[in-house]
């Protein structure tokens, strides 16, 4: 049967627990622990765990974020709403399955939607669009008129951005460091290039412009160093960079990145290079093991995304790197005489460039920077930023429009569904969609859930135009999207990004969606957050909040980006979750949305199932409100959990059938666990659900400290949550397959308490610093082979420490 071993969602509420709760099914050792366990909390009346995934009690104040500052106008907007949901039918589930519904028991949004909404603004003029051709050109910025022209022919790029007029004339007269700090897609990549291209080809022209008789050619000397935190930036830097030197043609630059063999790299350093792009990991690699790679006459050092860089622990390294380099001497000639000396710049320089600047740049700054000049994209903020001496946080474009959906932990994923139903409900409207998720686990269940089980045979040559036929490479990464297709739309492209891809499969994927001619959408982790430019992104959606402001900062401006409009849209939970908005940079206010007029709009229409056994009739599904469609879904996604694997995967989800065929008449499920030993469902899109829960949770705990008020594990409601899954278990029942290393946490397991509204509480100790909780867990965006995720102490702590009540629960109810 499709059911076997599927587990049960229980609900205590208040009542006693033995009074609820019938331990059957599972193996009788199981059975008796958990009766035995159950008994032990019934004595021991203060610890007694009311519920599992028990409702949550919404009579009990929502926790409010302190805010500590004066501002406090948004939330002085804020003030409870009826809880228009309840108002929805709930969902009757079929015998012998016990499923709290999706529109009951939600605590209340405290957001006041009717006053926060904005009226309609006029449009903004874009903050980092190009200027105006009349008023500035890059010829007129100092650039030789080879390179400028070939911007305006050949790049169609004719005026500089603002943060470009600003550095580009600094840089290719002075020799001093920089520090580039402007808004996401502004142009901040070729601020920096142009000059140290211009500087490089200026060596092989006389100063009239005639050729010299030897040009400088690839052999002639390794001039500058780009260093980037992600592999993918490095290729994207490479791209823009092989495209400008297509005006000097003698120049070679290379890329030297984790993931690629060193073999082959180091046969590119031997054959000459003058600029190098590298993730700081493989680049002091090279240093200590390439003889060849002479860094003597290095003149320029590009730390972009420096502080991410930081982040992702690369400190070591660029210190590595930054102090090879300086102490190495600089050479005024290279070996074939030509004198570097007054075209270079005479000494060293350093240049720092980010959209936001988190305080560990400072740390980067003393590192690297010596003297450095701070350049922004306008002279107001320079001055700002130097009379108040400390970090001037950059708000996102002007043009791109923020919103946020405050939506109950059960509802997130068909209210993410709908949202992407309605963003493709219209032809060309929303071509591009990224959607940021905390995890790589989580990045590969919702991959998994949204593809379309149905359409088996490879994607056409369409969703990969470059190749005539279909990279291997993309064979688990691209795939049609299911659920979120329209008859305007009927293919819409689901692609996964993530830091546990190998590389080839990473950099096919994402050329796959660039070049992808069908709508697309990217589910990824904070890989995808820092410098990625593909441009006709018009929406990003963050399902999970980022970990950090700055992080938000650039995940948001992969849209927008120069100049072109953009939207981006922030899932929150009900509750403390809810203030985050005030400390978010919004250059117009951050329009909150009701959940409910976002699955309205998504779901006003059927959704295609990828069952027939949840499908509606024609009518039937004509006369559906939205509320049941979004029921309906729900209740489909659960039952695609728990099929067989191979009903699962065919199309008349058949497995959904067997576990829904027992409210026609069947047995209960812990009826026919009686009569036969339970099999392993061995689903693996279950298994991918539970992985990314608990990958989920430990994610959750790693938010910075400063921003925890609004993201307080101890209030997440796990049982709840457990249904954006489409998980019907407890979170015990999910964390089982962990419960083995919980054991091995002593006696700090029993120091974790559950409230009867679900929450965890924890009494400190335990543990100290964690140990990511594994790869499922870690916070993505990594990078390079050397790299390490930043998970702070603390974080790790209470990562732990909620994953033992987790595991610490699957010991006594581990049905699994
Ligand atoms: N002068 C210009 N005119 C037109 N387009 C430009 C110009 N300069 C850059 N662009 C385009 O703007 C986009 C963003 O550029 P870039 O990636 O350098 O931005 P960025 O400031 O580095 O952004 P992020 O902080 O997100 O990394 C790119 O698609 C680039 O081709």
């Amino acid at each position: 049967m499709a059911d076997d071993g599927m587990l049960l969602n229980f609900e205590l509420g208040d009542a006693p627990l033995k009074s609820q709760v019938k331990f059957k099914g599972g193996r009788w050792r199981d059975r008796v622990k958990a009766q035995r366990s159950a008994k032990k909390l019934l004595q021991n009346g203060s610890t007694q765990p009311k519920r599992t995934t028990g409702d949550f009690d919404s009579s009990r104040p929502v926790k409010r974020p302190r805010i500590e500052d004066g501002d406090s106008s948004r939330h002085s907007k804020m003030a409870k709403t009826a809880d228009a949901s309840s108002k929805a039918p709930s969902h009757a589930m079929k015998t012998g399955q016990i499923s709290s519904s999706l529109f009951t028991s939600n605590p209340v949004a405290v957001t006041d939607f009717a006053q926060a909404q904005v009226e309609d603004v006029e449009p903004v003029k874009a903050s980092n669009a190009p200027l105006s051709e009349e008023a500035e050109n890059f010829h007129t910025l100092g650039l030789s008129r080879r390179v400028a022209q070939h911007l305006a022919t050949k790049l169609d790029m004719k005026a500089p951005t603002a943060i470009q007029k600003n550095t580009v004339p600094h840089l290719i007269k002075e020799d001093s460091d920089a520090f580039l700090q402007a808004e996401t897609g502004s142009g901040k990549t070729l601020a920096y290039l142009l000059p140290i291209v211009h500087r490089i080809m200026a060596l092989s022209f006389n100063e009239d412009g005639t050729p010299k008789a030897t040009k400088v050619h690839r052999n002639s000397g390794l001039f500058a160093i780009i260093l980037a935190p992600t592999r993918e930036l490095c290729k994207q830097i490479s791209v823009v960079l092989e495209k400008l030197l297509r005006c000097a043609p003698w120049l070679v630059c290379t890329t030297v990145i984790g993931g690629e063999s060193k073999h082959s790299e180091k046969a590119r350093i031997r054959k000459g290079v003058n600029i190098l792009i590298a993730t700081p990991g493989r680049l002091a690699d090279h240093l200590d093991n390439t003889k060849v790679l002479n860094v003597g006459t290095v003149r320029w050092l590009v730390l972009d995304e420096g502080d991410r860089m930081m982040e992702m622990g690369f400190e070591e390294d660029i210190r590595t790197i930054v102090g090879k380099i300086r102490a190495d001497k600089l050479q005024k000639e290279n070996a074939e005489g030509v004198v570097l000396d007054g075209i270079l710049p005479s000494r060293r320089v350093t240049v720092l460039c980010s959209a936001t600047m988190k305080m560990n740049v400072q740390k980067l700054g003393e590192i690297s920077l010596e003297d450095a000049v701070h350049i922004t994209a306008s002279k107001s903020e320079m001055e700002q930023d130097a009379a108040a001496g400390n970090e001037t946080v950059f708000a996102a474009p002007s043009q791109l429009k923020q919103s946020c959906i405050i939506v109950p932990a059960k509802l997130r994923l068909v209210t993410l569904i709908a949202l992407l139903k309605s963003t493709f409900a219209r032809k060309g409207s929303v071509m591009k969609a990224i959607i940021f998720i905390s995890c790589a686990d989580s990045v590969d269940f919702h991959y998994e859930l949204l593809k379309d089980t149905k359409t088996p045979e490879p994607p056409t040559p369409e969703f990969s135009p470059t190749k005539p036929e279909r990279s291997p490479h993309t064979d688990s990464t691209v795939a049609p999207a299911a659920y979120i297709t329209s008859p305007a739309n009927p293919r819409v492209v689901l692609h996964k990004l993530h830091g546990s891809l190998a590389q080839p499969v990473r950099s096919a994927t994402l050329e796959s969606f660039s070049k992808c001619k069908d709508p697309a959408v990217l589910i990824t982790t904070d890989i995808s957050s820092r410098g990625l430019d593909v441009p006709a992104v018009d929406l990003v959606i963050e399902y999970d909040p980022a970990f950090a402001v700055p992080d938000h900062v650039h995940r948001i401006g992969r849209t927008a980006r120069a100049g072109r409009p953009g939207k981006a849209v922030l899932f929150l939970l009900p509750g403390c979750e809810e203030g985050y908005t005030s400390i978010l940079p919004a250059s117009t206010p951050i329009t909150p949305q009701l959940y409910e007029s976002v699955l309205q709009k998504g779901l006003a229409t059927p959704v295609n199932l990828l069952s027939s056994q949840t499908k509606t009739t024609a009518d039937g599904t004509e006369k559906q409100t939205w509320s049941s469609r979004a029921e309906a879904l729900q209740l489909h996604i659960e039952q695609r959990l728990l099929a067989k694997p191979a009903e699962e995967s065919t199309e008349d989800g058949s497995a959904a059938a067997a576990s829904s065929n027992k409210g026609k008449g069947s047995k209960p499920k812990h009826h026919q666990q009686k009569a036969s030993r339970p099999k392993p469902v061995n689903n693996l899109l279950l298994d991918a659900a539970r992985q990314a829960f608990r990958s989920h949770i430990r994610a959750y705990a790693t938010h910075v400290r400063e921003e925890r008020v609004y993201f307080d594990i101890t209030q997440l409601h796990l049982g709840h949550l457990a249904k954006a899954f489409g998980l019907r278990e407890t979170p015990g029942g999910i964390g089982g397959g962990l419960s083995r290393r919980a054991h091995k946490g002593g006696a700090a397991e029993k120091k974790v308490k559950v409230s009867s509204a679900g929450k965890v509480s924890t009494s400190g100790g335990g543990g100290g610093g964690g140990d990511g909780g594994g790869s499922g867990g870690r916070r993505d965006g990594d990078d390079d082979d050397d790299g390490v995720g930043a998970v702070d102490e603390g974080a790790a702590r209470r990562m732990k420490e909620k994953m033992r009540m987790v595991m610490n629960a699957a010991s006594e109810f581990n049905l699994g």
